[in-house]
């Protein structure tokens, strides 16, 4: 006889909801009741007021998450709209993601086998999604969940891409689209669109994540992530410390991590390397890595404690990335010169990724040594400096494209020096927490050494409560504690890890959502982008503070000391426009050499 459908119910007032259990760039995920069915779930709460120019992406996860059926994809039970609020109920998986986990219990990454096991299972997903024409394009450990039987699930198609999008095949993306560091070249290049590759390159970076406890680079900001992912060769598993893993692992991610994608095998070719003849049961990723640990909103609550300030300052905002990129030199210079001993842990920690460009194949595969390499991969950063003039300009010009900044959005743009930015985000006892957990000392690393790009102004609160107060509301049924819990937060602790989305779409009605400043947490985000409080007042008809559009005026900084912050900036700038200027005049004078050669012939 056949089992009859779990019919999951579409209003809130049948759900409980209870604590928080993770929290994306988009949206709050909470451990739920199903009242009706007396089940628990997990339930993703999206705030659609805040979503609004990402829509598209929001109804394309829901859409392909509810279609999906393959047991390492996480399949949406059903979804709703609550008020402003999209919620997406799962099934709980009450491990959490493997990010949680090995922040948790495994700070210096997992053994081989459980790596082999987490990787199949995550592998196994890609196999199907590719074969139903699906990109995920956010593999990471963030987004592989566990259930306490040990289930691997890959999760989060909130940026996810569908290859039959124009009705006939179509294999190539051209958009920006992903997580800095678990993003492919091809993706950052936008040359000429990526595919499914793509995920086989963000499946390398999370074996060396995985195995390490942490992603190549994830140390630096995004610009230079970027930078250094486009110029150095490929990372991979070639330390001195990774003579614990296998040959075979090595050769995995080698064969994952090639920069020219067709060299990439296929989801599917790859599951059949021998690398995952390592690979074990659910029952031991279960018994091994799940047992013992706290409950998963317990573990997400003092994960969170431990990366709430740090992470605060990030934001993804074309200025800031242009102001990454002109501060890559003295962001390095800051780094050798302060101290040390713990810029060699740090170094060691984070940078033993980088391989110095000349050292690559040519065909971008990871043929590096050792021995030889450049552990610390600071030589390349060195001549970083030198390659700001010649960088490609497609990535910037990919970014500047989808960012989007129109006049509205910069209104008393503002910039605001490192030192102001730290001092607000930081606790006393940071430094403590630096030595002691790696992502803090990795946001530290960037907060410091960064101006922050920030928008005062008009603060229009469009944050509503999440739960309404009305009698049907789920709110009426939460404890107090789980109701302070549950206040819908756009926090100061975004991971600054959460995907870039390209290209965002502009709010119909110009919308930017305001939010509360106290606390120096964000003021204005756009989609994924956020923006932080208040500091010298700047403006531009442009929507750039940087780059004044012709007749305007010319931004009028104030003798602070925060204004020397975009002072690099400017300089690049300048260099690059006088390199376009040359090129220009280069060009009439062919053009006027040709029309006089023209002229002559005529006559
Ligand atoms: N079904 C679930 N069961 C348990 N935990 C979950 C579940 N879904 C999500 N989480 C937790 O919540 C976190 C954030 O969820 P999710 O990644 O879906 O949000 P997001 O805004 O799309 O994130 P991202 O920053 O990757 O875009 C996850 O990293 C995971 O730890």
């Amino acid at each position: 006889m056949e089992v009859p459908e779990k019919k999951y119910p579409v209003d809130a007032k049948d759900y409980k909801l209870y604590e928080e259990i993770g929290e994306g760039v988009s949206a709050t995920v909470y451990r739920a009741l199903c009242i009706p069915l007396n089940e628990i779930v997990a339930i993703k709460v999206l705030d659609l007021e805040r979503c609004s120019n990402d829509l598209d992406g929001i109804r394309r996860e829901v859409h392909t998450m509810s279609l999906i059926d393959h047991p390492n994809v996480l399949q949406a039970h059903c979804s709703f709209t609550d008020r402003h609020n999209l919620w997406v109920v799962m099934p709980y998986m009450a491990g959490g993601s493997c990010l949680h986990i090995m922040k948790f219990s495994y700070p210096e990454g997992f053994e081989e086998p459980v790596i082999a096991t987490l990787l199949r299972e995550t592998l196994k997903a890609l196999v199907y999604l590719h074969a139903h024409g699906h990109i995920h394009r956010d593999v990471k450990a963030g987004n592989i969940l566990l259930d306490t039987n040990g289930a691997v699930k890959l999760a989060d198609f909130g940026v996810s891409a569908c290859m039959f999008d124009t009705g006939d095949r179509q294999r190539s993306r051209n958009t920006f689209v992903g997580t800095p560091c678990w993003m492919a070249p091809e993706v950052m290049q936008q040359l000429h669109g990526y595919d499914f590759k793509a995920d086989i390159w963000s499946f390398g970076i999370t074996a060396l994540e995985l195995a390490h406890g942490h992603a190549p680079f994830s140390k630096y900001p995004p610009m230079k992530v970027l930078l250094m992912t486009l110029q150095n060769a490929p990372p991979g598993l070639d330390y001195e410390r990774d003579k614990r893993f296998s040959k075979s692992f090595k050769e995995m991610v080698a064969a994952c991590l090639v920069k020219d994608p067709k060299k990439r095998p296929t989801s599917e070719k790859l599951l059949k390397h021998h690398f995952f003849k390592h690979a074990k049961s659910s029952d031991y990723l279960a018994r091994t890595i799940i047992d013992g640990l706290p409950p998963l909103g317990e573990r997400f609550r003092m994960l969170k404690q431990e990366y709430i300030r740090g992470i605060s300052a990030w934001n993804f905002n074309l200025e800031d990335l242009k102001n990454q990129a002109a501060m890559i030199q003295d962001d390095d210079d800051s780094s050798t010169m302060k101290n040390p001993e713990l810029d060699m842990k740090q170094k060691d920690m984070h940078d033993d990724y980088a391989f110095p460009a000349g050292k690559q194949s040519p065909d971008g595969t990871n043929n590096s040594n050792t021995s030889d390499s450049h552990e610390d991969g600071f030589d390349d950063l060195d001549s970083l400096e030198g390659s700001l003039a010649s960088f490609p300009i497609k990535p910037l010009q990919a970014l500047k494209g989808c960012f989007d900044i129109g006049e509205d959005e910069i209104e008393n743009a503002s910039w605001k020096n490192v030192a102001q930015a730290d001092a607000e985000t930081r606790s006393p006892n940071k430094s403590e927490n630096k030595q002691a957990g790696r992502s803090d000392g990795d946001n530290l690393a960037r907060t410091s050494s960064l101006p922050q790009f920030v928008v005062t102004g008009q603060k229009k609160i469009l944050s509503g409560p999440l739960l309404h107060d009305n009698a049907g509301s789920s709110k009426k049924k939460l404890c107090d504690g789980d109701r302070e819990n549950m206040q819908p937060r756009y926090p100061s602790d975004r991971n600054y890890s959460g995907p870039i989305l390209h290209r965002q779409r502009r709010d119909p009605n110009n919308h930017t959502s305001v939010e509360d400043s106290s606390d120096g947490a964000v003021v204005q985000r756009k989609g994924r982008f956020q923006v932080m409080p208040v500091g010298i007042s700047t403006k531009s008809p442009t929507g750039s503070c940087l780059n004044p559009a012709p007749g305007s005026t010319a931004v009028p900084l104030s003798p602070n000391p925060a204004a020397s912050a975009i002072l690099p900036s400017l300089q690049c700038i300048l260099q690059q426009n006088n390199v376009q200027r040359d090129e220009i005049i280069k060009l009439i004078k062919l053009v006027e050499q040709g029309n006089a050669l023209t002229f002559c012939f005529v006559q």
